[in-house]
């Protein structure tokens, strides 16, 4: 079903999935905007929480018995992963930088879309507080009309961003949430950006070549590419371009990537454009990290990947977070404890390109995303992408089937 025009508004966004409002504004004036991602424990004792919930999802991992199995595994799993956590220092930052990128993504939304402002972001999780059930509810207390289902995944895997729209789905369907008009943003990792939009921006922009070259088309992928080039910039000028750029994405299970699973492609169309955008100034590879458990997960590993850099003679790596849009476990953790220590141990130098975290630029990307799609909405592109409406040939799970028809009604 196609979106009105946005008379009036609500939007709620956040980082890994939110929710946007349109027509009706809630009592107060407010538009609000959800943002949905996974989460992680924010302080370390809710890490036995987060993984029991972790474990229990059935989209992410199908376990035998799942509902006794899922706390016996996360019980055996705690004290490891609190430890973890507190070498990170003390929990997962996904909440504060979540938090931070939606306030900073509204304010600049209402300067993008004055016709559906004010807007307003709320965060969905699917693992740690704010769960989606306790968003939902709260959306429904706020008399939310319109939303926006709004991934903070970039590129769209049914284990993370699939997982998190069937518990909206769940949720939403059951009238959890109220009676709610939805749309889905579902994937932005290669995102065309917004011509009309950014036009103003690009206008007075100050660097005069990036007004010619292609911003508008890989934004996001400036935003990590202008990390990648601080990382680069730690190294001698004299050996640079002999630095291996080492793209480093969380792992999937082959049982997942076998059944049709669009992530690795998405995750490689990421690397791609950000190399692009590079001009191509250094050679790179695409590794896959975090595998758990002993079942085949696509590889190669990243760990694996630095031992054969090294047994090749490189000496200068930067190491690049590319599926992930805040610092977490993964990069504060694996990548700079444990991986970039085993590297200094080979006698390769290694720098990580940040997260991207408070960066403007991919706080002005996400505006610029849900501005253009509220645009696509109110010209009648529908509520979902065409990409959206195609199940992995492999998949046997029915609720993907009534989620995406629900989301593809407008939440209907
Ligand atoms: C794009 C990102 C991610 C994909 C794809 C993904 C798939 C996936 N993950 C597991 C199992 C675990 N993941 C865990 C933590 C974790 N996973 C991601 C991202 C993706 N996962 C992040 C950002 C985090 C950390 C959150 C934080 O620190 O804040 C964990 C818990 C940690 C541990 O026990 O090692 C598990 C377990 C599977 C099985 C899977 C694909 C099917
Ligand atoms: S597993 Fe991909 S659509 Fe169901
Ligand atoms: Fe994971």
């Amino acid at each position: 079903m196609a979106l009105a025009a946005p008379r009036t508004t609500t939007l709620t966004r956040s980082l890994a999935r939110s929710f946007a409002s349109l027509h009706n504004a809630p009592p107060a004036g407010k538009s609000p905007t959800v943002m949905m991602n996974m989460g992680g424990p924010a302080t370390v004792p809710e890490t036995k929480d987060f993984l029991t919930n972790l474990f229990s999802d059935g989209d992410l991992i199908p376990l035998p018995f799942q509902r006794f199995l899922a706390p016996f595994i996360a019980h055996r799993r705690t004290p490891q992963i609190e430890k973890q956590y507190t070498d990170i220092g003390g929990g997962s930052p996904i909440l504060h930088y979540t938090q931070l990128q939606g306030e900073g993504m509204v304010k600049l939304l209402d300067e993008l879309s004055p016709e559906t402002a004010p807007h307003k972001a709320y965060v969905a999780f699917r693992y740690v507080r704010p769960m989606t059930e306790a968003t939902a509810k709260q959306m429904k207390a706020d008399g939310v009309k319109r939303a926006i289902a709004f991934t903070q995944y970039p590129q769209y895997s049914c284990s993370t961003t699939g997982s998190s729209l069937n518990e909206m789905f769940r949720r939403g369907s059951a009238g959890e949430a109220g009676d709610i008009e939805w749309s889905v943003i579902d994937r932005w990792g290669t995102h065309p950006g917004f011509i009309e939009v950014r036009l103003a921006f690009l206008v007075f922009r100050p660097d005069k070549k990036a007004r010619r070259s292609s911003p508008i088309r890989f934004y996001l992928c400036k935003a990590v590419a202008q990390n990648i080039e601080a990382a680069l910039a730690k190294f001698p000028a004299s050996t640079r371009k002999d630095t291996v750029l080492l793209f480093s994405a969380h792992s999937l299970p082959m049982s997942v990537v076998n059944r049709g699973d669009p992530y690795i492609l998405e995750v490689s169309a990421s690397v791609s454009a950000v190399m692009d955008r590079l001009g191509h100034s250094n050679p790179f590879r695409l590794v896959w990290q975090s595998q758990v458990g002993p079942s085949a997960w696509m590889g190669m590993q990243t760990g694996e990947a630095l031992k054969g850099l090294a047994r090749l003679g490189k000496k200068q790596v930067v190491l690049v977070p590319i599926a992930f849009t805040s610092d977490h476990i993964e990069t504060l953790y694996e990548l700079d404890l444990e991986y970039a220590e085993e590297a200094r141990e080979l006698g390769i130098e290694v720098h990580r390109a940040e997260s991207l975290n408070e960066s403007p630029v991919f706080i002005r990307a996400l505006a610029d995303i849900a501005a253009q799609h509220l645009k696509d909405c109110g010209t009648g592109k529908g509520p979902v992408s065409t990409q959206f409406g195609l199940r992995c040939p492999g998949c046997k799970n029915a609720t993907c089937g009534q989620q995406k028809t629900w989301f593809a009604r407008g939440g209907r």
